[in-house]
């Protein structure tokens, strides 16, 4: 809080690591079927022993079309209709929420800018049901303009404020400076390019790392002027439900 009452960012995503032990005999395999189901909105990967299921993209490059969905904005889901509605309701109404949201897409509309044009979105943001989650999303359309690839656009897009924060330089210098850990390939881009330089990308975000028995785990969380820390805690431990149910 110190850094954005001081000036140095607006937003800051900070995360958390969770470790565990494998329990013997697990198959990953297993693990990312069984997320797969669990989690059927997300993209499911399992990368040389990072795997997780993310609900959001960075981005899809597909013969000259760019998507995108940006998230920035939780809420935990209640426990029946009536609250599991007031949860939305309160995420959609949150200007905190609406804040953080804000930065990170228009940290994306920015970075797209050198490459796309036509660029699209609506004007305020969808809530997105997940089962462990009410998210803030917008979808983002644009046609390719600088015949650049999936690569290319990775490249200028990540970190998005979703998941480093705003101003992007002084949020990675804050990152460094407060969070005691390395986070790997948490966070960053995992999906797939084509030949042609089409591809699909998401953020690795709901994931762990399997190193033989050992697990990490990682869950953020966006900070703007108005968070209450311990909120920001309690909405990683909610991330780190899929993996942390999967993986037992
Ligand atoms: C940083 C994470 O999630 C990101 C941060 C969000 C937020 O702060 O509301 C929401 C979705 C993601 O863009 C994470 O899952 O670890």
């Amino acid at each position: 809080m110190v850094a954005i009452e001081g000036g140095e960012v607006s937003k800051v995503v900070l995360a958390r690591p969770l470790d565990a032990e494998l329990p013997e005999g697990t198959d990953l395999r297993v693990i990312a079927r069984d997320l797969a189901f669990g989690y059927p909105d997300t993209f499911t990967f399992a990368v040389d022993g990072l795997i997780g299921s993310s609900p959001e993209t960075l981005i899809r490059s597909e013969g000259g079309e760019l998507t995108a969905r940006v998230l920035a904005g939780s809420m935990g889901r209640g426990t029946d209709a009536r609250s599991d509605a007031e949860a939305a309701l309160a995420l959609a109404t949150s200007q905190k929420d609406l804040d953080e949201h804000a930065f990170a897409l228009r940290s994306l509309l920015l970075s797209l800018e050198a490459h796309a044009g036509d660029v699209m979105t609506a004007e305020t943001p969808f809530t997105l049901k997940l089962p462990n989650l009410w998210h803030l999303a917008t979808d983002v359309r644009g046609h390719l303009t600088d015949g650049a690839s999936s690569l290319d656009l990775i490249d200028s897009l990540h970190p998005t404020a979703a998941v480093a924060g705003t101003p992007t330089a002084d949020a990675l210098r804050v990152i460094r400076r407060l969070e005691p850990f390395d986070r790997g390939r948490y966070a960053g881009p995992v999906g797939w390019v084509g030949a042609d330089g089409d591809g699909e990308w998401a953020i690795a975000l709901r994931c762990a790392q399997v190193t033989g028995s050992r697990v990490r785990a990682f869950a953020g969380a966006g900070i703007v002027a108005d968070s209450v820390p311990e909120r920001e805690v309690a909405e990683t431990t909610m991330k780190f439900m899929p993996v942390a149910d999967a993986l037992g």
